[in-house]
């Protein structure tokens, strides 16, 4: 499809100059009907890339964006390039026109001539994406701890760790990063956090308190150095009768092993003056599952995290590991990203991955959509063949794509961007 084809009429679709910021931060407030703080509004700068940009104008107007960000993202294998989709934004007096409809296509057409073979977001409305291709790749499990629950017998301890407070948070930014960055290619959907993202996160932003207390920050360390952090925060309270009701707010835990991810959680759990722990932002196999005594206590349920959509199949399915051996024809649909449809052979095996056209008979029929779901290996694809989404026309075929494409440990990103 070229360029003309996939824009509205009278729109047209070009990439934002930085002096146009102005402009881009009207529509972006306009449209969530949410002023910035000039702090906010240069935090928000300073995630940005100009030249990944695209707005629709309207004439002079600027009427809609979209931000295009370069990541580096774990992938069952180990991290790859994606892009980052951000920044979504149509003013509301050209909603529902098409324009969101031009921005996406546009931008998928740039990624496919010369981008990443993958792009992932995080949706305001789960409901937005799925007609442009994306599927939804990643959970956030969100708890709600009684404080003090007890861990079950199993739990480890390791004498030799210890706790530090450090105080203000931004100043333990160096240990929070080397254990991050330890952490981040052990489980799909993590992206590398540059100094932009860390340095909003160190800000502390008055605005993101939501009445809890300043981030407050944890390492848990040996003599050889820190082996985990957890950052969070504390809204105060007292019930009625003057009891101690605070509520401690998770805002991230990682844990380079299971003693100090467990010593970790035993700290937010026994916080003095709380009553309970809100962690609204955990993997779906947070290891929290397991430590607890009483796995009920978790209070847990999910909601839908990054959606993430294959740009080039061929390049997207070779990019990534496959917990198993896989030979098999694809028949893929894709109305928005038409290179993609047709049929490709998968054969992945111990020496790598090869996605390549084929005449071949399909083995399995599907949308590009739950390409995108199974990528970073957290669905099985039953699942979709009992929804009628996905069509098996060999036997066994599926289950074979089901068990490579599915990865040990469950995708997550963590921290919306
Ligand atoms: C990755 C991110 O940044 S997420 C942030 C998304 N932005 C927001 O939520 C800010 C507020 N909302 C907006 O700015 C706009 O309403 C947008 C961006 C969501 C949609 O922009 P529009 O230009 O109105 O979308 P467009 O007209 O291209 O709609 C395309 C289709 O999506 C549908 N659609 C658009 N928004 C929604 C929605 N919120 N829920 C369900 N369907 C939607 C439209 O009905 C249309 O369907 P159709 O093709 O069957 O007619």
């Amino acid at each position: 499809m070229n360029s003309e084809q996939s824009t509205r009429p009278g729109m047209v679709i070009r990439p934002i100059d930085e002096s146009e910021w102005r402009a881009w931060l009207d529509v972006d407030e306009e449209a969530f009907s949410e002023d910035n703080s000039p702090a906010r509004a240069d935090a928000f700068r300073s995630l940005l890339e100009f030249d990944r940009s695209l707005g629709a104008f309207d004439g002079d107007l600027l009427a809609g964006v979209v931000a295009g960000l370069t990541f580096t993202m774990t992938v069952p294998g180990g991290p790859k390039p994606v892009c980052g989709v951000t920044a979504v934004a149509v003013l509301p007096s050209h909603r529902r026109r098409g324009v969101l409809t031009s921005l996406m296509r546009r931008q998928l057409e740039g990624l496919h001539e010369s981008g990443e073979p993958v792009a992932a977001l995080y949706a305001t409305e789960a409901a937005i994406y799925q007609r442009f291709g994306y599927g939804r790749a990643t959970d956030n499990l969100f708890l709600t701890i009684p404080a003090r629950s007890p861990f079950a017998v199993h739990a480890p301890v390791d004498p030799s760790l210890r706790l530090r407070v450090v105080r203000p948070a931004a100043e333990a930014r160096a240990d929070l990063q080397k254990v991050f960055d330890t952490v981040l290619p052990t489980r799909p959907g993590l992206y590398a956090r540059n100094d932009a993202k860390w340095n909003i996160l160190m800000a502390d932003d008055p605005d993101h308190r939501r009445g809890g207390s300043a981030l407050r920050c944890v390492i848990a360390e040996d003599d050889a150095g820190p082996r985990g952090y957890a950052l969070f925060r504390v809204k105060p309270g007292v019930t009625e009768n003057d009891v101690p009701d605070g509520e401690l707010r998770v805002v991230d835990l990682f844990g380079l092993d299971p003693a100090a991810y467990a010593l970790l959680w035993r700290h937010v759990l026994d916080r003095d003056l709380c009553s309970r722990v809100r962690a609204p932002i955990r993997p779906v196999d947070d290891p929290i599952m397991h430590l607890l005594a009483e796995p009920r206590l978790l209070n847990a349920g999910f909601v839908d995290e990054m959606w993430v959509r294959v740009v080039d199949v061929d390049r997207a399915l070779a990019a990534r590991a496959y917990a198993a051996p896989v030979d098999v024809v694809l028949s893929v649909q894709d109305t928005v990203c038409p290179w993609n449809a047709g049929r490709w052979r998968l054969s992945a095996g111990a020496g790598g991955a090869v996605c390549a056209r084929t005449t071949d008979p399909a083995d399995v029929e599907l949308p590009v959509s739950v390409l995108g779901a199974a990528y970073l290996g957290g669905r099985t694809l039953g699942a979709y063949q009992a929804a009628g989404v996905v069509r098996e026309t060999r036997p066994g075929a599926l289950r074979a794509l089901s068990a490579a494409m599915a990865w040990d440990v469950a995708p997550w990103g963590g921290m919306i961007f």
